[in-house]
C-alpha cells in the first residue's frame, strides 16, 4: 500500500469518553482520549499504573462500566467479534500458545475471522518478513526463544490488519523481549506498516527514548488515571519526571537526535505511589 494513496478519514478512530471500570478493589478511569487514523501514541507510566487496563478497555477485552467508548463513531459494544477483529489488532503483554504449533499457523490465526482468504499464504509470509521472523518458518512455537516467539506474535498482528486501511493496532510492551538492535528494527517495521495503511498505533512502552523518537503523542497513566497527554518531544520531560519520580536530563547526539537519561545523583523527586488511590 502506498501511504500517499490513503485519504485519512476525519472521523476519530477511537474515542474514550470518561471510560471507567472497577476490578476488585481497584478503580480505573475516567479515561478520556481521542485517537485518529495514522497517529502513533505511546502509553507510559509506572508499573501497576493501569496502562494494560486502559488498553484492555480500548480493545474491549474488558468492558467499561461507566462512560462511553466508540470505534469509528460506533459504540464498541455493538461490534461483532468478527468486525472487531477486522478493525483492531491487539498484541497482549503475554500470549500463551498451547502445544507446539507451527509458526505460520500462529501468524495465520490473526486472520481466523475471514471465511475466504485467498492471499493468506502470501500475507503470512510477508508479515513474517516484516517482523524479522521469516527464518522461523517451519519451526514449532515451543522450541523458540522468548524473543523469537515475540516476533511471531508481532507477525500475527501485522497479518491481521495487513490488507485493510485505518485500523487500530494496540501493543502491550511489544519490544520487551528483544535485543536493542531488533528493538530498533521492529520499531521501524511497526512505523512503516502503520504508515502504509493509515493505521493508528497505541503502544505501551517502558523506554522513554523509544516513545519520544517513534511516537507523536504520549499518554501518561498513573494511579489508574490518565494523568496527562503530551506531545512526544523534550517538552514532555517535566511531566515524565513527575510521572516516574525521577530526574531526567537530555543530550543531543552528533546527528541531532535528543537522548533522555536518568540523572543519577539528583535528589529523587517524590515517587508516585503506584495505585495508592486505586483502592478507593
Ligand atoms: N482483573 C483484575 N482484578 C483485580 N486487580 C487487577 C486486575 N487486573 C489488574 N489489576 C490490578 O490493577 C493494577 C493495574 O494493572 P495494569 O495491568 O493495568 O498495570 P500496568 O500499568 O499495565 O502495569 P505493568 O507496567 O506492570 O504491566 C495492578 O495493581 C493490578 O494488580
Amino acid at each position: 500500500m502506498n501511504p500517499a494513496t490513503i485519504n485519512l478519514i476525519n472521523q476519530p478512530l477511537l474515542v474514550m469518553e470518561a471510560a471507567s471500570l472497577r476490578l476488585g478493589r481497584h478503580h480505573f478511569g475516567p479515561y478520556t482520549l481521542t485517537l485518529h487514523a495514522g497517529e502513533r501514541v505511546a502509553v507510559l507510566g509506572p508499573s501497576g499504573a493501569g496502562k494494560s487496563t486502559l488498553l484492555k478497555l480500548a480493545s474491549r477485552e474488558l468492558h467499561h462500566s461507566g462512560g462511553h467508548i466508540s470505534l469509528l463513531g460506533r459504540d464498541i459494544r455493538h461490534y461483532s467479534l468478527r468486525e472487531m477483529s477486522r478493525r483492531r489488532a491487539v498484541l497482549a503483554q503475554t500470549t500463551h500458545v498451547a502445544f507446539g504449533m507451527q509458526t505460520e499457523l500462529v501468524v495465520s490465526l490473526g486472520r481466523a475471522a475471514l471465511e475466504i482468504d485467498p492471499h493468506l499464504t502470501t500475507i503470512v509470509h510477508n508479515a513474517m518478513q516484516l517482523a524479522h521472523a521469516a527464518h522461523l518458518a517451519g519451526r514449532k512455537m515451543d522450541q523458540l526463544s522468548g524473543g523469537e516467539q515475540a516476533r511471531i506474535h508481532l507477525a500475527r498482528i501485522f497479518a491481521q490488519l495487513w490488507d485493510i486501511e485505518q485500523g487500530l493496532v494496540m501493543m502491550d510492551e511489544p519490544l520487551a523481549a528483544l535485543d536493542p538492535g531488533l528493538q530498533g528494527e521492529l520499531l521501524d517495521s511497526m512505523q512503516s506498516y502503520a504508515e502504509a495503511r493509515g493505521h493508528a498505533l497505541l503502544a505501551i512502552l517502558h523506554d522513554i527514548n523509544q516513545a519520544l523518537h517513534a511516537f507523536d503523542r504520549l499518554l501518561l497513566v498513573n494511579n489508574g488515571q490518565l494523568e496527562s497527554q503530551v506531545k512526544a518531544d523534550l517538552h514532555a520531560l517535566p511531566a515524565l519526571q513527575s510521572l516516574y519520580g525521577i530526574h531526567l536530563g537530555s543530550l543531543m547526539t552528533p546527528d541531532g537526535q535528543a537522548v533522555v537519561y536518568r540523572k543519577k545523583n539528583a535528589a529523587p523527586t517524590a515517587r508516585p505511589q503506584a495505585h495508592s488511590h486505586l483502592n478507593s
